[in-house]
């Protein structure tokens, strides 16, 4: 079985474009069937959009509310049947009830349960920590709390600013996100609290 991907993204994709050029393998086990996004004119559906791929957007300023937006992105996800949504870059908080419907990752540039929120490298920076790296997490109703599937560490360097640890972080983030992505949909997993073990339990 091919695992069923929709990826949801708010800029440039460059995981997004990682996890494409992983599925165009067969073998890799997955395909990404819709890329979603809360905002217009980005990277990241410019990169399914020359993929082939289906792509939506919902803007949360197009809703009344924010749990209307919510709905709406839960509806045309729904669309899709994925078999594990993935957030690469996606910068709104979803809600308990889209959790309750799709399996979701997301990836997030530090390691948690440090330095959550939308400014991992920067934060990661100002405190002065000697390590950081990237996080892919099941998502839950927190913020960059949720069970941890894998971690890769990066060093800060002396005469790094932000974009330069952000830039090596996503080196590391890419590569992270195919593998643990691959072997979700191949091996199934299972969440025991929060501890996440690869395999065992299948897909669908
Ligand atoms: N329920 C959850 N949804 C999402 C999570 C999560 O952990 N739980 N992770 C994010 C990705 N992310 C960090 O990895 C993250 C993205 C955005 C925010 C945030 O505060 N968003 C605000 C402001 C948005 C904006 O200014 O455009 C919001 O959603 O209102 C925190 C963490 C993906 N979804
Ligand atoms: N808290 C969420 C967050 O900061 N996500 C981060 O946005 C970047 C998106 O890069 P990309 O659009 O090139 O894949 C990635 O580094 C991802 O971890």
């Amino acid at each position: 079985m091919t695992a069923r991907l929709v990826v949801l993204v708010s800029g440039s994709g460059t995981n997004l474009q990682a996890l494409l050029d992983a599925c165009a393998e067969e073998s890799y086990g997955a395909t990404v069937v819709a890329v979603g996004s809360d905002r217009e004119g980005i990277e990241g559906l410019a990169r399914a959009e020359r993929a082939g791929v289906p792509t939506f957007t919902r803007r949360v300023a197009d809703f009344e509310t924010r749990d209307g937006w919510d709905r709406a992105l839960t509806t045309v996800v729904e669309r899709f049947e994925p078999d594990l949504v993935v957030l690469a870059g996606f910068m709104k908080l979803v809600s308990e009830d889209f959790l309750a419907k799709f399996p979701t990752v997301n990836t997030h540039p530090a390691l948690c349960p440090s330095f959550p929120g939308m400014h991992g490298p920067r934060d990661a920076l100002e405190h002065g920590v000697k390590v950081t790296g990237a996080t892919l997490f099941f998502v839950d109703g927190g913020v960059d709390t949720g069970p941890i599937i894998a971690q890769r560490a990066v060093e800060v360097l002396d005469g790094d600013d932000v974009e330069s640890l952000h830039e090596r972080i996503k080196g590391v983030e890419r590569a992270m996100l195919v593998d643990a992505v691959g072997r979700l949909a191949r091996d199934g997993w299972t969440v025991e609290g929060r501890h996440v073990r690869l395999g065992g339990a299948q897909l669908g």
